[in-house]
């Protein structure tokens, strides 16, 4: 049988199950029709009954279309499966024993069925040289349909006739071609049990088969003599793969004295290579070898494969100079004749034939499913290439082929038999996809690469050796060229020379040559121009990764090294923290113990006010019927100033509440100078008033928020160094009337940290001084002349003294206003005296004992209509407003209160500019004052003074003490002047 030379083969085509059956032939066609065949398949036909009933002989169904030539280009990618059908009837020949025994009979040929295979038909018709047709028996079937199957693409198909050198020609020869040629190469043999796989591997003397013909290549070949062929070694080494009842996979030696092996990752330990120098060498190793194959006879052959043979065909280099003048060539040959899968019905296999064929079959399967992932995974390459090859020893040891990294040729043996239909459809159903399975280059590509690393090594051991050689010549002969050679010779790096060396020493270990055999290399190889070019893209990619890891390496230690830094950092910031936060505790501590210490100051006991000799609460009361004057500090609570229920009228009596941290002192009796001026028309209020003129007020304000008293004279100097040391800044300010104020001392300490210090805090400092700490200031007056003057005052000392907050609650009209200003803030007590004040008649109280007046209190006089709006609009300065605000009161002849609470430099700055406008725009007559408690100074100077709070008493009743009250208040007074002298001494 004669088909069409199988140049190339044909793409794979669609399998068809179960083809719709043909139609029914009409009487006047003489043969099918493909277009009616064509057309029956696409139509539905009912079956018909007479046609069941007399069954056709079965027949080959028509010959499909001719595919298209398979492409040439691409097949060698593709991996090849050819098929090869076994003759339906063999006729019994006697098989020679190779090694010169008794003839054997081989197969069925030889079995007592064979010849009742003469009658049999075919279930697998070859349609042409690359599909086939298989047929099921219809009586086998439901009686409905007719099951072919058409299988197409297959690399070539050999029919029934096929002799073994045209399976020899078109499947093997390639194969070792490419073997001598360097390349790796198998054959695997499928197909079931007695298909005749040994038959195409290893044929008979008379019949030989692909590898007894494969030696034949080699040998006739390596008969001559000056070509890469003659200059090779062949090396053999067979071994086969079994299972001895089921326990487990063995691997034996195949060639003589061949012992059990093992496998260690693909290799095989211990395996013995018989080099073969020549054909008869080789067939009798191979015939020995054969031999010690475990066979056995079984109901489908008579000699039957029980393990997985593999023969190697190892090509090497001869000698050295083989070496040196051809290319390498460790290629490797393989032939792996697999045991043939078996149906236990078929086989009746039974105990350790079972088990034999149950170790076939696995291996079997597991070879088939390696393809299949394989297959799967060239198709998706999400699909992970499972490591099926695992899963038997056969598998591990064709790796590389069964992963698609080397070639590999298949070649399928069937049984043509109506009784071998389903061994045969299986087969072919699971083997015919493996055509799809393209294989890479990878591993031409690797050997290549591996002989051009070697030649370009060879050739720069060779250039090095040249340079030396010249070099060391041209120092015996030419001066001139020396330099010139010298100086290539420096151009070389050591680095390059190092390298060379090392290469130089790798080479024997890449040849396996001897260093005395080294001396005048020569590599002459040319290279393919496209493995060139792929060799370049590998090197620039090689190149390109080097550099992304050079880079990649270069940011890592950036970042560990700013890692590092900033771990540093942490570290010093935590022990900063850790420092400050001591700080913290240390300041909570001094802050704890002067809330202590204020607390103290502010419940202090009798005995502790008049023994202390730093520490005492000072409460100033202003004799004769005045308004109360408070000094409140915001962050001490006890000091009371004056609410709405007790806002200071005329006949009021002053007082000044000194919170903490006051030193009492009798100098202190001045101090509500500031701004009071006393009636000198109450005479109930005379004696209370003498206070000691002369004795000079000296006061400091420590910061913004501190006054500083001191007594007459001022403080030493070492109590100045003290204080600096403390952090004190001091200027003194004289502030006051020519008259009234010279005797006024104002200090201010412009460094606000002086308080935080501890300044005022601390009254050892000067035991003589009183650190007063002030927040809050209510000042009020009576009337709106004193306002005048006050506002004047405060101007004119504004680039002097800083006031905190300063609050006039009520004013009144007074004529001479700077004169009762300078009386009202700077005035002794006893100013108070005797003073008449004119402004009664504005207030239309006589009975009022002081021209002093609050009158109306700050609520009515924001709810009084009476009150002008331009008290309530923006001022620009602040020391407009007050003069603006009085010449309005007097012009409206009213008495307001307003209410300046302003920040602590908003009002009386250095620079009057800084006062803002909205501290003083927004009187807070709005608000309604709150009631404080009553200062704690107060308190104990009515304990020991016998004064009420004026608060607590009728407004008539006010600014008047009794007898008692005026007799306890001398006493305490003189308790203050004997605790002066004593503090002073
Ligand atoms: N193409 C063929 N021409 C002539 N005889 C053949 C052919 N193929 C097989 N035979 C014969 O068929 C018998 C069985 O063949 P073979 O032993 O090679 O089958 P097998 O596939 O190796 O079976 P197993 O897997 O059981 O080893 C042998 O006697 C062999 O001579």
């Amino acid at each position: 049988m004669e088909f069409p030379p199988a140049s190339s083969h044909r793409a794979p085509t669609t399998v068809r199950r179960n083809p719709p059956r043909r139609a029914k032939q009409t009487p006047l066609a003489a043969a099918p029709d493909p277009s009616s065949l064509s057309s029956a398949v696409d139509g539905i036909t009912p079956f018909p009954l007479d046609e069941i009933l007399q069954p056709d002989p079965p027949q080959i169904p028509p010959p499909v279309p001719k595919s298209p030539e398979p492409q040439s280009a691409d097949s060698s990618e593709n991996l090849k499966v050819f098929l090869r059908i076994r003759p339906l009837e063999i006729r019994p020949r006697p098989s020679r024993n190779p090694c010169g025994g008794k003839a054997k009979p081989r197969g069925k040929c030889a079995s007592p069925k064979g010849g009742k295979n003469k009658n049999k038909s075919s279930c697998l018709a070859v349609n042409d040289s690359h599909s086939v047709t298989l047929s099921a028996q219809p009586s086998l079937l439901d009686l409905k349909r007719t099951k072919s199957e058409v299988y197409d693409g297959f690399s070539f198909v050999f029919p029934q006739d096929s002799l073994q050198q045209e399976v020899y020609d078109k499947v093997m020869n390639p194969l070792v071609l490419d073997f001598m040629g360097g390349k790796n190469a198998l054959l695997v043999a499928m197909g079931p049990t007695g298909s005749g796989k040994t038959h195409t591997m290893f044929g008979c003397p008379r019949d030989p088969g692909m590898l007894p013909l494969a030696l034949r290549q080699i040998f006739s070949h390596a008969t001559g003599s000056g070509d890469p062929y003659s200059s090779s070694s062949y090396y053999l080494s067979m071994f086969e793969i079994y299972s001895e009842r089921g326990k487990g996979e063995r691997i034996l030696d195949l060639s003589p004295n061949g012992i059990d092996l093992s496998l260690q990752q693909s290799t095989i330990k211990g395996l013995q290579e018989v080099m073969i120098s020549n054909l008869a060498e080789a067939e009798s190793l191979v015939t020995c070898g054969m031999l010690k194959r475990a066979t056995a006879a079984t109901n489908s052959n008579y000699q039957s494969s029980r393990s997985q043979c593999i023969i190697n065909i190892r090509a090497a280099r001869k000698s050295v100079d083989d070496e040196q003048h051809f290319p390498p060539n460790n290629a490797v040959l393989t032939i792996a004749d697999l045991a043939g899968a078996e149906r236990e019905r078929k086989t009746g296999n039974q105990g350790a034939r079972l088990l034999e064929s149950n170790f076939i079959n696995n291996t079997s399967m597991v070879f088939g499913l390696c393809l299949r992932s394989l297959l799967e995974h060239q198709k998706n390459p999400k699909k992970p290439l499972h490591k099926h090859f695992k899963n038997s020893l056969l598998t591990r040891y064709l790796k590389d082929y069964l992963e698609g990294k080397k070639h590999m040729t298949l070649i399928l043996t069937v049984k043509p038999g109506e009784e071998d239909y389903a061994d045969t459809s299986f087969l072919l159903r699971q083997a015919s996809p493996y055509m799809k399975i393209k294989f890479n280059n990878l591993e031409e590509l690797t050997n290549l690469h591996s002989q051009k690393r070697t030649t370009t090594s060879l050739i720069r051991m060779d250039h090095y050796k040249r340079m030396k050689f010249d070099n060391s010549e041209t120092s015996l002969v030419d001066v001139g060229k020396v330099d010139t050679d010298a100086n290539d010779e420096n151009q070389m790096s050591k680095k390059e020379v190092n390298s060379q060396k090392l290469q130089e020493s790798e080479i024997p270990q890449v040849l396996n040559i001897s260093p005395k055999s080294r001396g005048g290399v020569h590599v002459g190889v040319q290279c393919n121009e496209e493995v060139h070019v792929e060799l370049q893209k590998i090197k620039r990619n090689e190149e390109v990764m080097r550099n992304f890891a050079k880079a990649l390496w270069n940011v890592l230690k950036q970042y560990k090294q700013k890692l590092e830094d900033s771990e540093r950092e942490v570290g010093n910031m935590k022990e900063a923290l850790r420092k400050e936060m001591a700080k913290v505790m240390e300041l909570n501590k001094e802050l704890k113990e002067l809330r202590s210490c204020c607390s103290f100051h502010k419940h202090p006991s009798p005995e502790e006010i008049f023994s202390s000799e730093v520490d005492a609460s000072y409460e100033y009361c202003a004799a004769g019927p005045s308004k109360s004057l408070s000094i409140t500090d915001d962050f001490t609570n006890f000091d009371a100033s004056l609410d709405d229920d007790t806002t200071p009228e005329i006949g009021d009596q002053l007082c000044i509440g000194m919170p903490a941290m006051v030193l009492a002192h009798e100098d202190f009796t001045g101090l509500p100078d500031f701004g009071l001026e006393t009636d000198s028309s109450n005479s109930n209020q005379s004696e209370t008033a003498k206070r000691d003129s002369s004795s000079p007020i000296s006061f400091s304000v420590v910061d913004d928020r501190t006054i500083c008293s001191s007594p007459k004279e001022m403080p030493t100097q070492q109590q100045e160094d003290k204080k600096k040391d403390k952090g004190f800044q001091e200027k003194d300010y004289r502030t006051g009337d020519k008259e009234q104020l010279k005797n006024i001392d104002v200090k201010e300490i412009s460094s606000p940290e002086s308080s935080a210090d501890g300044a005022y805090a601390d009254p050892l400092v000067n035991s003589k001084q009183t650190y007063l700490t002030v927040r809050h200031v209510k000042i009020t007056l009576s009337s709106s002349n004193v306002q005048k003057a006050l506002v004047e005052e405060k101007n004119a000392c504004s680039s002097q003294v800083k006031y905190s907050d300063i609050v006039c609650s009520s004013l009144s009209v007074n004529k001479d206003a700077k004169t009762q200003a300078h009386q009202l803030l700077y005035h002794r007590p006893e100013n108070f005296q005797g003073q008449k004040h004119d402004h009664e008649d504005l207030q239309g109280k006589e009975d009022r004992p002081t021209e002093l007046s609050c009158k109306p209190g700050p609520e009515e006089m924001h709810s009084s209509p009476e009150i002008p709006p331009q008290i309530h609009e923006p001022i620009k300065e602040g020391k407009d407003i007050l003069p603006s605000v009085s010449q309005q009161l007097q012009e409206s002849d009213v008495q307001p209160v307003i209410d300046m609470k302003t920040s602590s430099k908003c009002q009386l700055t250095k620079n009057p500019k800084e006062v803002k406008r909205d501290s003083i725009s927004k009187p807070k007559v709005a608000e309604k004052p709150k009631r404080r408690l009553m200062p704690a100074s107060a308190m104990l100077l009515r304990e020991f003074a016998g004064l009420d709070m004026e608060i607590d008493k009728p407004k008539e009743s006010r600014g008047r003490l009794n007898a008692d009250e005026k007799m306890r208040s001398d006493g305490s007074i003189s308790l203050f002047h004997l605790l002066q002298s004593n503090l002073q001494h």
